[in-house]
Parts: structure tokens; sequence; C-alpha cells
């Protein structure tokens, strides 16, 4: 359904998205995990035609086999009304603080779908029961400061299936949630793409997020793609060196007595997209960096059934983990 090649974002800056490849079928739940300012948003904002003006986007992008790279605003506009939707992080500046929630829902139904007032409320109110929002009809005339964070959350899912999308991009839709309602949240975004067949790429720096939400995983470096692998087995053996970092440095439970109060990380920083090295993007942070990295991008290669952006060879990346892994902890 969507077909992305060698799709890369410049600004004025910089390359903030590089030569990524990958494709999503109907029904796919596909994460998309990375450190702050590596590139997520900006290929989430690629796939809705929704770019800043500054950004030039090269390469192909295909959607129902059509080539979008290039394409007007008024075919991204017919696209995103029908076919794409997107929810935010922060539920409170998304939807009109003067507006009741359910006129804010059925407006994309009356102008895409051309319902009628009372057939656009009926789909509104069985979009708040299909997103779980409680007492339906008394949420649909109140506004958005009169709910909790959980539901306004529902009632962007609600707006998002408003014109029964295929494919909807979730940009770190829990990170303004408390755990029990974030849960809960990305239970609901499951449920949704099983039952409607739809799409799910969910954007997040969570790792476990990702792993309730996804069944495939594309981690992403400084705009590269750097891994790609079903989520399962990239969080039980990730292959490049990021990638490890990421899961090394993940806080998790430990027993009393092997706890340690600093937190490990990645040593350094992702630097400044002008600063970026021509080569390996992780080049001047990676563990076991090769002679040739800064200066040469690393080929793709397939590795299991996923595949690594990395000069190492898959011997390398599956056979010598603990050393890596030292460099992080
Ligand atoms: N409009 C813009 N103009 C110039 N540079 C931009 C613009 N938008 C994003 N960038 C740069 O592109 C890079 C990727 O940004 P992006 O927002 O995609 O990161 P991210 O992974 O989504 O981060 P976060 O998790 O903080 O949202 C960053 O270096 C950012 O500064």
């Amino acid at each position: 359904m969507i077909g992305v090649e060698g799709l890369s974002v410049h600004f004025n800056a910089g390359c903030a998205v590089r030569d990524a490849q990958f494709a999503i079928a109907p029904g796919d739940r596909v994460g998309v995990v990375g450190e702050s300012g590596c590139g997520k948003s900006v290929l989430a904002l690629s796939l809705m035609g929704m770019l800043p003006e500054t950004a030039r986007m090269s390469g192909s992008l295909k959607i129902d086999g059509v080539e979008m790279a290039g394409s007007d605003e008024a075919a991204w506009r017919n696209l995103r009304a029908r076919r794409l939707a997107m929810i935010f992080q922060e539920p409170m500046s998304a939807l009109n603080p003067l507006r009741r929630v359910g006129e804010t829902v059925m407006e994309p139904m009356r102008v895409h779908l051309g319902l009628s007032r009372a057939d656009a409320r009926r789909k509104a109110l069985a979009l708040f029961e299909e997103t779980g929002i409680p007492e339906p009809e008394q949420r649909f005339r109140q506004f958005p400061h009169e709910l909790s964070g959980g539901q306004r959350q529902r009632v962007l899912i609600a707006l998002a299936l408003a014109c029964d999308p295929d494919v909807l991009i979730a940009d770190e839709p829990t990170t303004a949630l408390d755990a029990n309602v974030a849960l809960r949240i990305i239970t609901l975004l499951v449920e949704l793409s099983k039952r409607r067949n739809m799409a799910l790429l969910f954007i997040s720096h969570d790792l476990e997020a990702v792993r309730r939400a996804t069944t495939r995983v594309m981690i992403m470096y400084g705009g590269d793609i750097v891994e790609q692998a079903p989520t399962q087995s990239l969080l039980v053996a990730p292959a490049h060196p990021y990638a490890r970092g990421l899961l090394a440095t993940r806080p998790r439970f430990r027993p009393a007595r092997q706890r340690d109060l600093r937190l490990p990380t990645i040593p350094g920083a992702v630097p400044p997209l002008k600063d970026l090295p021509i080569g390996c993007r992780f080049s001047g942070r990676c563990p076991v960096e090769l002679a040739h990295c800064r200066e040469q991008a690393p080929p793709r290669r397939t590795q299991g059934s996923g595949t690594v952006a990395c000069h190492h060879t898959g011997e390398v990346l599956a056979g010598h983990a603990r050393p890596i892994e030292k460099a992080f902890v």
C-alpha cells in the first residue's frame, strides 16, 4: 500500500531523512524508534505530504502504486482525507478548545464524505463507542477541557478514523499520558488496526510501547533507518550497534543488590544536522567503528528476516555481542 524507495528529506541545515526504504501493507503494524531528532517525525510528515515548505524531498513514495513524490497539494489533500490519518502526542493542542468535540469529529465526514448532519452524528457516536469513550452522547457535547487526557486522545483517534483511513500514523501518541492510560490507548490502537485491517505506523522512543503495539520495527539514527526487523526478534537480538545501545540502556527493574543509581547511556549526543558524518551517521559514537565508517555510507544488508545498515558483516553483528553492549553500560 505504501512503498518507499531511496526517500530523502533535506533542509538547508542538512539531510533529516536519508535513503529510506520500506513497504507497508494493509493491516501492518510498524514501529519507528529512535532518539529525539533522529528523523521520525520528518519521515511521518513526508508520508502524509505535510512537510514544511523549506523541506526538499527526493526519491520515490508510492501510495497504492501512485507516485506521490512531487505531487501537488490537491492530490495530497484528497489522499489525506480518505486514506491517511495522523494523531499527535498532545491531544489538547490538536483539538479546537472552542468547539464541542462531537462537532469536531463530525466535520471531516460532512466535508469529505458529504454526509448529512444526522448521518455524521450517528457515525461520530459509533466512533465514540468504538474508541471506548464512556457515555458518548454526553461527551459529544463537551469541550476538550472537560475531558481527561486519555479521553481527549480517544477523541483524536475517533477524529482520525472519521473517513475510515487505511493507514493511521501515530506520532508519540502516549507520551503525554500516564502509564495506565497509555497502555489502554496502545491496546485500543492495536484492536482498531486488527478489526479494520488498517495499517498502523507507531512512532515512539518507548521500546515497551513499541513491543506492545507493533509486529515490525524500524530503528532510526541521524535520519538513517539503521535496522528493520520483526519487533520480537529485534528486541531479543538487535544487530546494529545503535539498536544494541538503545536496548542496553533502556531502564528496567533489577534486583536491589544489582541496582546502580547510574542510568546506562550511549555516550555522546546526536549531532545537529549540519554536523552529521557523510558516512555512517553513528560513527563518532559507535564502539566498534572502523576506519572507513565516517566517510562511507554503510551498505544495507539482509540480516535474518530484516535489514541492517552497517559496515560490519553479519558475523560480527551476531557473534560479538558483549563487547558492543559493554560500551554502553
Ligand atoms: N522545519 C524544519 N526545518 C529545519 N530542520 C528541521 C525541521 N523539522 C525538523 N528538522 C530537523 O530534522 C531533524 C529530525 O527532526 P524530527 O522532528 O523528525 O526528529 P524526531 O525523531 O521526530 O524527534 P522527537 O522525538 O524529538 O520528535 C532534526 O535535526 C530537526 O532539527
